[in-house]
């Protein structure tokens, strides 16, 4: 098989999708690093959801291939998948009889068989995921009393629980207060920090600029620009990709755009 150099923790290489006949990501190549924060950013509908399952073997490109750790994505089980990555999915079918700490605890049977039983690891990992999302008082109420905010909590808590080295995180600010959507950048840059490969898309230009080592700038189902925030935020950049004039203020080594208006 094509073995890559362990440097890389997954790639894209030449990927194209469709959705029937409507193609949807056209030829992506793409190369994500251990210890690195990439935010995927771009304007809604322009495939950032799409390269993230397609990441996460969810998808199947229609060209191309998906190597995680130097293999094609395709020879490995659903639980040998689990070992290598987590995604936090934008949205799903949760029952709402579910209890918090069970869904928490559904992040360590991803790679183990449901009859298992947790083991003390298992139980640690849980505790510390309900406590890093603060909602280790939540823990035995069912999911359908959860506010937005507090269910979006428990779905990252339980991509937290298992203890993936790459995380996939779509949207995780959603629904979030400005207080926890910053708790989840920080957890998820402590995670990358920590050596682990951190993909997460986000709308918010200023976090990801703030937060991400590197930015991918999608449009219409291409990379647009790719590469540290102060070389993708720039305005022609924006204005090409998003329609919107914007004013850019630099914050140490971060770019935020200041939105100005539609372009004419
Ligand atoms: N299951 C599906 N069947 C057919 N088309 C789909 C399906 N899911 C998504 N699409 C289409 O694929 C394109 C890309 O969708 P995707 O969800 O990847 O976009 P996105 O960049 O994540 O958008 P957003 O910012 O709105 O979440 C869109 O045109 C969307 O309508």
């Amino acid at each position: 098989m094509n073995r890559l150099t362990p440097t890389l923790a997954a790639r894209l290489s030449q990927v194209s999708f469709s959705y029937g006949h409507q193609a949807i990501l056209h030829q992506v190549s793409l190369a994500v690093r251990p210890g690195e924060f990439l935010a995927i950013i771009g304007p809604n509908g322009c495939g950032k959801s799409t390269l993230l399952k397609l990441l996460a073997g969810l998808l199947r490109p229609s060209a191309g291939q998906v190597l995680i750790d130097g293999l094609d994505i395709a020879g490995f089980s659903r639980r040998q998948l689990a070992k290598r990555l987590a995604l936090l999915a934008q949205s799903g079918g949760l029952p709402d009889g579910m209890l918090v700490s069970d869904l928490v605890s559904m992040g360590r049977y991803m790679h183990e068989s449901w009859l298992k039983r947790q083991t003390p690891d298992d139980r640690r990992q849980v505790t510390r995921a309900l406590q890093r999302m603060a909602i280790d008082t939540l823990a035995d109420r069912p999911l359908g009393q959860l506010s937005g905010g507090q269910l979006q909590r428990a779905r990252m808590a339980m991509t937290l629980a298992q203890d993936a080295p790459i995380l996939l995180l779509d949207e995780p600010t959603n629904h979030l207060d400005l207080k926890h959507q910053y708790g989840v950048l920080d957890i998820a840059r402590a995670e990358a920090r920590a050596g682990r490969a951190v993909v997460a898309v986000l709308h918010d230009l200023t976090q990801a600029s703030l937060y991400a080592d590197r930015l991918i700038l999608m449009h219409q189902g291409h990379i647009a620009a790719i590469g540290t925030p102060a070389t993708v935020l720039t305005d022609d950049n924006i204005a090409d990709v998003y329609g919107i004039r914007t004013r850019l203020v630099a914050v140490g080594k971060a770019v935020i755009p200041i939105p100005l208006g539609a372009l004419e």
